[in-house]
């Protein structure tokens, strides 16, 4: 119940009723005290008043301190799970825009280099279908895992929902994006991902955005690599694609 009051009320408030609900016990059991031995003199009265508002006032502050703790404890536990992602342990897409948006901005501002990476599983609906959600679950992890072992410090790694994962690389150039991309395409293609016996072939195809002058927002950005995504999905799959006006050159020869 304490707990609870602590929450609803807010530390200070919790901390201050407690001190006054000391304050009253102690009076009560003061003057339980007095006529239960009897004294009849006010300093004998003040004595036994001011020591029980002690006692009490220490026991309810450590009471209140230990919730205050678990209350902070919870407040961090609730604040990790509002941005993880549960399955493959990752940061979700809602902290991944929270976690990229100052550095994005920065690299506008700054005129550096920046990229951003879109990967989705191919034909993951199927892979679900013939061998059930554990299986497709366990892919999606397997998956988080081997794209992250190809990261630098820095670089943040989100799933984005279902089957698709979002990569900020900061400080980037996009040929140093286009690598990184297609290590992980390849990271991927040599998965060896197995279940109940079976060796199941999987793939992931990429779409590559750089930060350019015409990205006013975050937003423009990340749909510039969902764009050269589904470039990736269109050319067949198991690809890493390049956003148009990225780099004329490279995107048409990564294209043919
Ligand atoms: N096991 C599992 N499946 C999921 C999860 N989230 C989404 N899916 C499934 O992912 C599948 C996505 O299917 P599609 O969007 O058709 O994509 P796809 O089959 O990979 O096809 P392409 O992307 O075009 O190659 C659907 O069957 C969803 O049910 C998840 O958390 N776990």
């Amino acid at each position: 119940m304490l707990r609870q009051w602590t929450e609803v009320l807010g530390p200070a408030k919790a901390l201050a009723l407690l001190l006054a609900a000391a304050l009253l016990a102690a009076v009560a059991v003061s003057q339980l005290l007095i006529s239960l031995l009897g004294f009849g003199d006010r300093v004998a009265a003040a004595l036994c008043a001011g020591l029980s508002a002690l006692l009490l006032a220490a026991l309810l502050g450590r009471v209140l301190l230990g919730l205050l703790a678990q209350l902070e404890q919870s407040t961090l536990q609730l604040k990790r799970f509002s941005s993880t992602d549960m399955l493959t342990g990752i940061v979700n897409r809602r902290a991944f825009l929270g976690l990229i948006e100052r550095e994005w901005a920065l690299a506008r501002r700054y005129e550096t280099t920046c990229a951003m990476v879109m990967i989705d599983l191919d034909h993951f609906k199927r892979i679900n279908e013939n061998f059930g959600h554990r299986c497709g679950d366990m892919l999606l992890r397997q998956i988080a895992e081997a794209s992250s072992e190809t990261l630098r410090q820095g670089d943040v790694l989100a799933r984005f929902g279902g089957e698709e994962f979002g990569l900020f690389l900061p400080h980037t150039d996009p040929l140093g994006a286009l690598d990184v991309a297609e290590r992980i395409r390849e990271r991927v293609e040599r998965l060896d991902f197995c279940w109940n016996g079976h060796v199941i072939p999987v793939s992931v195809s990429l779409g590559v955005a750089a930060l350019q002058a015409d990205h006013h927002s975050l937003d423009q950005f990340v749909n510039a690599a969902e764009d050269a995504l589904h470039m990736a999905k269109a050319d067949g799959r198991n690809c890493v694609r390049v956003g148009d006006g990225l780099m004329p050159g490279r995107a048409a020869e990564l294209r043919a």
